[in-house]
């Protein structure tokens, strides 16, 4: 099965999110005239990592942010992966990945479950729980949020319970360390055999520079497509699912896994 993917590798404005609804609004409008099927966001594209002023800008219960991505996947006939937004649940704060289909009816929500200390978000932010697999486009899939590819053992509970064939990544990741982004990310798809899509904003706030390099990876862990380190860009990618299974008919890691040895 084909599938055409839009990655939105986007410069967002701290703490503002009617700013940043604008500018993924204008990529909505050119994945639709590019005919993609599934458009994809950066982590906490809605407001930057603005912690001071979570408080205000945290959207409670997130109906704003699915109002938003409901409306837009509606509009432009989109399946969204919505990178994440900062949401207040009670008296907690997450950083939350909404993913809505082109009805606009919501078919995931997950909080980020490693909490990245060198960003101070354990400071503000409580941990997710649980896993978040999908079927999106008619593909089943899971998605992760950034520092979370940094724990192979996460996503392959969740890659395991498939075959999943996409694993979509969103992230804030900065320059310094993109290069070990890019590894990352093809070490994970060659371990689960999967596509890899993954959405990295570019820009700064005050205290980083954020490295772009959105990347689409197939299952042998070869780079499809990749945007560069600075620009904004809408990166568009046609993949084949069949790629993915004739990968898994090859090697059959998930059949030869001995999880009874692992924990
Ligand atoms: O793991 C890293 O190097 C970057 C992680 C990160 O920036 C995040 O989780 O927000």
């Amino acid at each position: 099965m084909k599938l055409k993917i839009a990655i939105a590798q986007m410069a967002i404005a701290l703490g503002q999110p009617e700013v940043n609804q604008a500018t993924v609004k204008k990529y909505a409008q050119q994945a639709a005239a590019a005919e993609a099927d599934v458009l994809v966001l950066p982590e906490m594209w809605s407001t930057g990592y603005a912690f001071e002023q979570l408080t205000t800008i945290a959207d409670q219960g997130g109906a704003r942010s699915q109002g938003f991505l409901s409306e837009i996947a509606r509009q432009y006939q989109l399946n969204i992966v919505g990178g994440s937004v900062a949401t207040q649940q009670g008296t907690s704060y997450y950083n939350t990945m909404y993913v809505v289909d082109d009805q606009g009816q919501r078919v995931s929500s997950y909080h980020k479950a490693h909490l990245f200390g060198l960003m101070a978000e354990e400071q503000y932010l409580a941990a997710g729980e649980q896993i978040n697999t999908f079927t999106l486009a008619g593909v089943p899939a899971a998605g992760v949020i950034c520092y979370d590819i940094r724990f192979p053992e996460w996503l392959r509970t969740m890659m395991a319970q498939g075959p999943q064939q996409i694993l979509y990544v969103v992230a804030e990741w900065p320059i310094q360390r993109i290069a070990q982004w890019q590894i990352l990310l093809q070490a994970r798809a060659i371990e689960n055999q999967t596509f890899v899509v993954a959405a990295n904003r570019v820009g700064h706030d005050a205290n980083n520079q954020f490295g772009g390099r959105s990347l689409v990876i197939d299952p042998l862990g070869q780079i499809i497509q990749q945007a560069d380190d600075n620009d904004e860009a809408l990166l568009v990618v046609t993949i084949d699912t069949a790629d993915e299974q004739a990968v898994r008919g090859q090697i059959p890691v998930f059949h030869d896994r001995r999880p009874a040895l692992y924990d």
